[in-house]
């Protein structure tokens, strides 16, 4: 097969993202479309994440998401606390500042320490499948500053990552040699999440804390699901923990979404594919920036995809032949309410 070279997008400490140009995959020649599957793949098995370019999803869309969600945040608190996000089950809702501490502890009374102790610097809308009986979502009301329906753009951003999703799994379906449309019964129900999340502008001192706590902006954690399709705007901050045990900065590469790999599917695939940790910390200064009074807010939106909440999620053919399943096949919907429910 001809060899493709691929673009690396994080380089360092042992962690190699690859940056993937995906309209080779999607438009290119079968060989195009055979190496960039397996090197969207190598990225999931090696790193946990990938950063891809030419995507499909409109820069004015993803501007507009944006636009939206600042609206949204700037919007007095009463009326945000109004929309408040009411159960693990259903995923929906405002959470203001401080309310989720994402972590690995599993136990509800050691989150609950760590959240009083180091509160998350966030706060966050979760948007879900619309219509799903007696599971809401939280529409705020009318219209934002540029007069644009802010449900409006949030559904149909909403469906155009979960076509995104779909095109994904079917190049992970290619590079893993089963067939391409392996994977559509479990990505065709959208049962997933639009995240809205906003950083405020902080302090510099808020992260030098007296008590040699470490405060983050968002604490390590790893995403549950299939995969999280993330958008960061250009402040930086996310680090992604290498091979050797450090965080290492996965800078903002304009136009392009980093995708990483969440637990549900590192166990589908047998542990083949890596569920990476992965934290949001203080802005790395930019070139030529002065740390001035404030470190300025981030936006970032994050889409959180999942298998069909109604699939029984086993081990991938082709992941577990030679090895034996590590884990028993669960239900993709069970899974992660249990692993939410952990969380708030
Ligand atoms: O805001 C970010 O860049 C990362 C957010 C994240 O990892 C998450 O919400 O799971
Ligand atoms: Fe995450």
């Amino acid at each position: 097969m001809a060899s493709m070279t691929v673009d690396t997008a994080v380089e360092k400490d042992n962690l190699f993202i690859p940056l993937i140009d995906f309209s080779l995959f999607l438009h290119g020649t079968p060989t195009e479309k055979h190496s960039t599957a397996l090197a969207l793949l190598h990225g999931f098995q090696q790193a946990g994440f990938i950063y891809l370019k030419n995507h499909g999803i409109p820069r004015s869309q993803i501007s507009t998401v944006f636009a939206s969600s600042a609206a949204f945040f700037a919007r007095p608190q009463p009326q945000k606390d109004s929309l408040a996000w009411y159960s693990p089950a259903a995923n929906r809702g405002y959470t203001a500042h401080g309310r989720e501490k994402v972590t690995q502890l599993a136990d509800r009374a050691d989150v609950a320490a760590l959240r009083a102790a180091v509160p998350d610097l966030k706060e966050s809308l979760e948007i879900g499948r619309e219509g799903e009986p007696g599971m809401p979502n939280m529409w705020p009301d009318g219209f934002d500053g540029a007069g644009v329906a802010f449900r409006d753009t949030m559904l149909a951003f909403f469906d155009a990552c979960k076509g995104l999703h779909g095109r994904v799994m079917r190049a992970v379906a290619v590079g893993l040699g089963i067939p391409e449309e392996w994977f559509d019964g479990f990505t065709d129900g959208g049962d997933n999440t639009l995240r809205l999340l906003h950083y405020p502008e902080v302090r510099p001192e808020v992260f030098r804390r007296a008590d040699g706590l470490e405060q983050v902006r968002a604490g390590e954690h790893t995403d549950y699901g299939s995969i999280t399709l993330l958008f960061q705007d250009d402040r930086g901050g996310l680090q992604v923990l290498s091979p050797n045990g450090n965080f290492i900065d996965a800078a903002p590469i304009p136009d392009t979404i980093v995708v990483n790999a969440g637990d549900l599917l590192a166990r589908w695939s047998n542990d083949t594919i890596k569920s990476t940790k992965h934290r949001v910390v203080e802005p790395p200064p930019k070139a030529g920036e002065e740390v001035g009074d404030v470190y300025p807010a981030r936006y970032s939106v994050a889409y959180f995809c999942n298998p069909n909440f109604d699939k029984f999620i086993d081990a991938i053919p082709g992941t577990y032949e030679e090895t034996g399943k590590k884990y028993e096949g669960v239900n993709s919907g069970e899974y992660l309410v249990r692993r939410l429910a952990a969380t708030y």
